[in-house]
């Protein structure tokens, strides 16, 4: 088995890509792996495509991603007033796709600036990512919620992909080779569901909202949030992207 140093994030919709090999794994939030792979302490990393996209890296493992297609469940938005009516939004701090998506769902689609401001401030609304979202959401059924992949999937007709397996871009592992791992792991991680989740809502999160797989659609996808984020002025140009 090759030795390469592989970041995962712990949540649960990112089990089925780590089945069998969990114990080689390093683990940290969205950010903290981008952080990692920047500084070269991991070969590859579930990397938040938002991250990636601002740090130009462009070498991704083809066919497989953290994706969703309409609802994600576990990305949400808590919200005081209207999405149209959101100003200041509290973040959640594990995250960068999803920071980079409700800005562009609100800058670019509804022409609304907002700004981010820290848990001791009042805000209009909080964004949630992860295990945080869903155990939010069983604890407190009562209140809405904006999902934001639905809300992409409404505006873009298009699905959003959260994270992709990145190579660092000083990797000392064949891709090739990684590739391997994990396009195996992947396939036995998706049938082994049943024994990853541990309850029927667990499941069904993993069978209905999280999709794993990234084809012509999803890498649309990708493009269109980049189209966006040059748009607000977050990246400055467009790149090729390297499917290996
Ligand atoms: C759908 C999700 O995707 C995650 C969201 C990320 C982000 O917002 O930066 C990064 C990685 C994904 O694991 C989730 O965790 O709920």
């Amino acid at each position: 088995m090759i030795n390469a140093r592989i970041g995962c994030v712990p949540y649960l919709n990112a089990r089925p890509l780590i089945y069998g090999i969990e114990k080689q794994v390093i683990y940290g939030s969205p950010v903290e792996l981008s952080l990692m792979l920047k500084k070269g302490e991991l070969d590859v990393a579930l990397c938040p495509v938002g991250a990636s996209l601002i740090e130009k890296w462009s070498f991704f493992i083809d066919g497989m991603g953290i994706v969703a297609d309409g609802d994600v469940y576990s990305v949400i938005l808590v919200p005081k007033k209207p999405l149209e009516l959101i100003r200041t939004v509290t973040i959640d701090p594990e995250s960068r796709s999803s920071v980079l998506l409700l800005r562009v769902i609100l800058e670019c689609f509804y022409g609304k600036k907002i700004r981010f401001v820290s848990y001791d401030e009042p805000a209009d609304g909080f964004l949630l990512i992860g295990d945080k979202a869903i155990n939010y959401r069983k604890s407190h059924p009562e209140h809405p919620v904006i999902d934001l992949g639905g809300v992409w999937k409404k505006l873009t007709g298009l699905p959003f992909v959260f994270a992709l397996w990145t190579f660092s871009p000083v990797g000392k592992w064949s891709r090739e080779e990684i590739k391997e791992l994990l396009t195996k792991t992947k396939e036995k991680g998706l049938s082994a569901r049943e024994k990853i989740a541990l309850d029927s809502h667990q499941l069904h999160y993993l069978t209905h909202y999280i999709r794993y797989e990234v084809g012509e659609k999803e890498k649309m996808g990708i493009e269109e949030f980049l189209k966006n984020l040059i748009k607000i002025e977050i990246i400055d140009r467009s790149f090729p992207f390297y499917w290996v």
